[in-house]
């Protein structure tokens, strides 16, 4: 299931062809540089993305009830950006989840509240200009306590997508992500979530359930401040796998042109062609995707189905699967939007594209 047979044997027959073409060029230096260079890029395995979703999508079975799905928390969305955690909420519930709730800040609330009547909207987190000085030690204890109601009925919570970076607001969501690592729930982490974990790595450091989802500069920093290094392009995969090794084995997704995913024992990659449109808000898809997809991939591999992939970490399968949907809803936006698509075109074609992998009957 894992590598389909023939991305193994196109890589073999690439292997060889390199071999091939290095052995028959000139000066000796350069071969070298040149079989490092490209067996840099075709070294990291293609994932059978399409296969794991067909693998850990739930049947649409009469006898579930509401939650089973999936339930899914979005935390951010303040002042400034109300977009991304709607991106990320609804998409969750387009791809199957039950349930899709958004802590955000007050101001915020409204507006993503009047986006779509789907998303529960809890209006609870606080910036720094709306909280005294002398108040906020007990506004921070009122936050914990009302997220800590509802944070053990989640199945993944996404934590950053526009959270914004207000030092009071990141120290409250700072404790939540705690209670949410003493209560086993899967986190992914992304946009300024990533912000305030590079700026304290202990919030996540050998949390085997959590994803960090950097985009080019959010991976740039991280490595700057775990590895003291800059991105490496000729071996991106042990750069990668190095890095996660550093942060006690936490599962990144590093986005770009080709997503690399690794959890510091394996690295795969889902290199499907997306859509050459470069819109902000698909990271955001992208998160509250790998949110979906990690919750049922742990139902999978804790079912017991699975007999030789029980080894496989369910946050790779999620990240995987999460990725390749939305490369190929990304496609299929495109080519019916070309130049002006947009997120919102794309997060329209996630149910059809779900759909050409793993029908829903
Ligand atoms: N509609 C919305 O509300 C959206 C809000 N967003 C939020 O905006 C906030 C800031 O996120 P940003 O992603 O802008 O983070 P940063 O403020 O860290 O900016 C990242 C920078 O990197 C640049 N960049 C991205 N890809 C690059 C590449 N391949 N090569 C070189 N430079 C590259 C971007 O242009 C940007 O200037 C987050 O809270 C995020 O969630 C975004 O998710 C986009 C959509
Ligand atoms: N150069 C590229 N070519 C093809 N696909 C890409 C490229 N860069 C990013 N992607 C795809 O777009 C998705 C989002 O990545 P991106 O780097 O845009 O995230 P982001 O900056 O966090 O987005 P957002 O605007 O939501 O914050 C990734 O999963 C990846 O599959
Ligand atoms: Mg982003």
């Amino acid at each position: 299931m894992w590598l389909s047979s023939s991305t193994s044997s196109a890589l073999r027959r690439q292997h060889f062809l390199i071999r091939s073409l290095c052995a028959s060029s000139t000066p000796q230096t350069s071969h070298n540089q040149m079989e490092r260079v490209h067996c840099a890029s075709i070294s990291i395995p293609e994932a059978d993305a399409e296969g794991v979703i067909r693998k850990i999508t739930p049947l649409l079975d009469r006898t579930r009830h509401k939650g089973q799905a999936g339930r899914i928390a979005v935390i951010g969305g303040c002042r400034e950006y109300t977009g991304a955690p709607y991106f990320t909420a609804i998409s969750a519930l387009k791809i199957g989840a039950d349930l899709s709730h958004v802590f955000c800040t007050k101001d915020a609330a409204t507006v993503i509240k009047s986006y779509s009547p789907e998303l529960i909207v809890h209006p609870i987190l606080e910036e720094s200009y709306s909280v005294r000085e002398d108040e906020r030690e007990t506004v921070s204890s009122y936050i914990l306590a009302e997220i800590r109601k509802w944070l053990e009925r989640f199945d993944c919570i996404v934590v950053g997508p526009g959270l914004g970076r207000d030092p009071f607001l990141l120290n409250c969501v700072s404790d939540i992500m705690r209670h949410a690592r003493q209560l086993t729930i899967p986190i992914v982490i992304d946009a300024d979530g990533l912000y305030l974990v590079t700026n304290n790595i202990e919030l996540v450091r050998g949390n085997s359930l959590a994803i960090l989802t950097p985009n080019v500069m959010e991976y740039k920093r991280l490595l700057e401040k775990v590895l003291n290094c800059d991105v490496s392009n000729d071996n991106q995969s042990e750069q990668l796998r190095i890095l996660s090794q550093k942060i006690g084995g936490v599962t990144i997704l590093r986005k770009g042109k080709e997503d690399l995913i690794s959890d510091a024992k394996t690295v795969t990659k889902v290199s499907t062609f997306g859509s050459p449109r470069r819109c902000g808000g698909q990271g955001d898809i992208l998160s509250g995707s790998v949110a979906v997809f990690t919750s049922w991939a742990r139902h999978y591999v804790m079912s017991g189905i699975p007999s030789s992939e029980m080894s496989l970490n369910p946050l790779i399968l999620g990240c995987v699967a999460g990725s390749v949907l939305l490369r190929k809803a990304a496609l299929g936006a495109f080519l019916s939007k070309k130049r002006a698509t947009l997120t919102t075109d794309i997060i329209e074609f996630l149910g059809q594209s779900l759909e050409e992998i793993c029908p829903a009957e």
